[in-house]
């Protein structure tokens, strides 16, 4: 691999990003980028009200994310340091075109491209793919509070966004390599062979 890799785990919500990008970060020694949740003000808000909310919640997460890709550009890439995070900063596009309309949502899109056209992105991405019954057994078992009453219609529409934000990354950028894990049939958590392959497979694209 040319560039040192810039690895991101993605997946709709509840697919295991965090626990994926954790397990391989002790495994392979990297330093690892994970997104803010706890000390988000306007999650629970978004999930009893989107329509009021979604506008504040999509900025506050593309604020985030933006100060983070800048700190991660100067701490690892510019200096040729391999990292990973639990998510890509593509995310907020993928969400913002979901939950904001019209005039909110031409405003969003634009920030978001001025933001980050300019900055450097992940090289690699691991697309954990499930299905809504593996990701609502998850989000149960993880058990956050706001996420109870989730809009199974919301999260099933997520899934798809996911499968076609991931195609039309791979046209974009052709460099990008996507790893696709079925997130229904692998589980790393509980299967250590499975976990095991995923090592070898990033390894691989290392050297
Ligand atoms: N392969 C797996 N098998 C079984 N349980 C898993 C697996 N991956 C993750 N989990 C469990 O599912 C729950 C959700 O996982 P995690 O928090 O990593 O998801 P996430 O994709 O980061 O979620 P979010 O989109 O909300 O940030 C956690 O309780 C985690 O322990
Ligand atoms: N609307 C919206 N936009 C985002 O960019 C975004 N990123 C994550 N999330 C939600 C999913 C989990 O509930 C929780 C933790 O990932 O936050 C988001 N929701």
């Amino acid at each position: 691999m040319k560039h040192a890799p810039f690895i991101a785990v993605e997946g709709p919500i509840g697919a295991g990003k965090t626990t994926l990008a954790s397990m391989l970060a002790e495994e392979l020694n990297l330093p690892i980028i994970k997104e803010i949740v706890d000390e988000n003000p306007f999650l629970a808000k978004f999930y009893e009200n989107m329509d009021d909310w979604s506008f504040q919640l999509e900025m506050f997460f593309l604020c985030n994310r933006y100060k983070q890709l800048e700190d991660t550009v100067t701490q690892y890439i510019d200096k040729g340091s391999p990292v990973i995070s639990d998510y890509h900063i593509y995310k907020n596009l993928i969400f913002g075109e979901r939950t904001l309309n019209g005039t909110k949502r031409e405003k969003y899109r634009k920030i978001y491209h001025v933001l980050t056209d300019d900055l450097p992105k992940p090289n690699i991405i691991l697309y954990i793919k499930a299905n809504l019954d593996t990701l609502l057994t998850r989000i149960e078992k993880r058990g956050r509070p706001f996420e109870e009453g989730m809009d199974t219609a919301y999260l099933e529409q997520l899934v798809k966004d996911y499968d076609e934000a991931m195609a039309s990354l791979a046209i974009q950028e052709p460099s990008t390599v996507i790893i696709t894990i079925d997130g229904n049939a692998v589980d790393f958590v509980e299967n250590p062979e499975h976990f095991t392959d995923i090592v070898s497979y990033i390894k691989e694209l290392m050297k």
